[in-house]
């Protein structure tokens, strides 16, 4: 099977570099005229798809709004992955997984296995109990042409406590999460299969982002307060290696479909304003 870089290089070459994510808040739910239960969010689900799923290169639906509802949620999850899949996106999991290395081994069967309910062409990871916990999610996804996106330069403000702080070796943690995901890329081409989170929100940090290889998700863009300008701040000359993200500036735009596909064409239009051609 083709890797998860070579297909995210392609779809972005075909759909342009953009994922929208699917985060149904209760306010959002509302503001739609949706009822806040698993109703109101299989139609929520559906009109995102409706509206971007044969359009959006990356579609990131957020697990914590669907788990919020218990099972029945988690089945729309399942359904919603699906319909993705049907319409051409890529499935981008937002669910943050980490623990020690058996059992990531499960979370890694659960997303990252293509005979499970839940399988989706990438997932987002923490690497607070170390990156090499994360082995088996990296294994398995180089198996089956999976992606995986570990957090580094996270776009809340707590964050920055905890990844900036600076190991006995003089780099920070978040330099020692990207130092190692760049390995796991080494030779890859035209793009890695492991990414990196790093927030548009986070201004001109200094980090070296150089040598990842694979691709940077950009969060924060939008309703966090960070605009496409903020990704020359922050990425310099890796900018082609970016995807920006956004959820809740594109969802508010909903629950009409057309709308929906204004608001993403017109954050694709800001993002290719200011990244390289690609
Ligand atoms: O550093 C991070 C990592 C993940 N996220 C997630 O992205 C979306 C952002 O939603 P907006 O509505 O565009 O603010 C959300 O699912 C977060 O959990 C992030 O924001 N920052």
């Amino acid at each position: 099977m083709e890797s998860f870089g070579t297909r995210l290089h392609r779809a972005i070459t075909e759909r342009g570099p953009l994922c929208v994510g699917i985060d149904p808040h209760p306010g959002l739910l509302a503001q739609w005229g949706l009822p806040d239960d698993v109703q109101g969010l299989d139609r929520f689900s559906r009109t995102v798809v409706e509206a971007l799923g044969d359009r959006v290169a990356v579609v990131k639906p957020q697990s914590a709004f669907f788990e919020r509802f218990g099972s029945r949620g988690v089945a729309i999850l399942e359904s919603t992955i699906r319909q993705l899949r049907d319409a051409g996106s890529l499935v981008l999991l937002d669910v943050k997984r980490g623990d020690i290395g058996s059992t990531v081994s499960a979370y890694a069967a659960a997303y990252l296995d293509p005979s499970s309910p839940v399988y989706v062409d990438a997932v987002t990871a923490s690497p607070y109990l170390g990156v090499g916990s994360l082995a088996p999610m990296f294994e398995l996804a180089a198996e089956h042409g999976g992606g995986v996106f570990v957090l580094a330069l996270t776009s809340n403000p707590e964050g920055a406590a905890v990844q900036r702080a600076v190991t006995a070796d003089g780099r920070t943690v978040a330099q020692t999460v990207i130092d190692e995901i760049s390995q796991l890329n080494r030779g890859a081409a035209p793009l890695g299969s492991f990414g990196l989170v790093v927030g548009a929100t986070i201004g001109d940090t200094g980090h070296d982002l150089s040598g990842v290889g694979g691709p940077l998700l950009a969060p924060g863009l939008g309703a966090q307060g960070a605009g496409a300008a903020d990704l020359r701040t922050v990425f310099g000359s890796s900018l082609a290696s970016v995807l920006p993200s956004y959820s809740r500036e594109v969802l508010s735009a909903g629950p009409d479909v057309a709308a929906l596909r204004a608001a993403a064409e017109r954050v694709l239009v800001d993002c290719r304003a200011v990244l390289p051609a690609r």
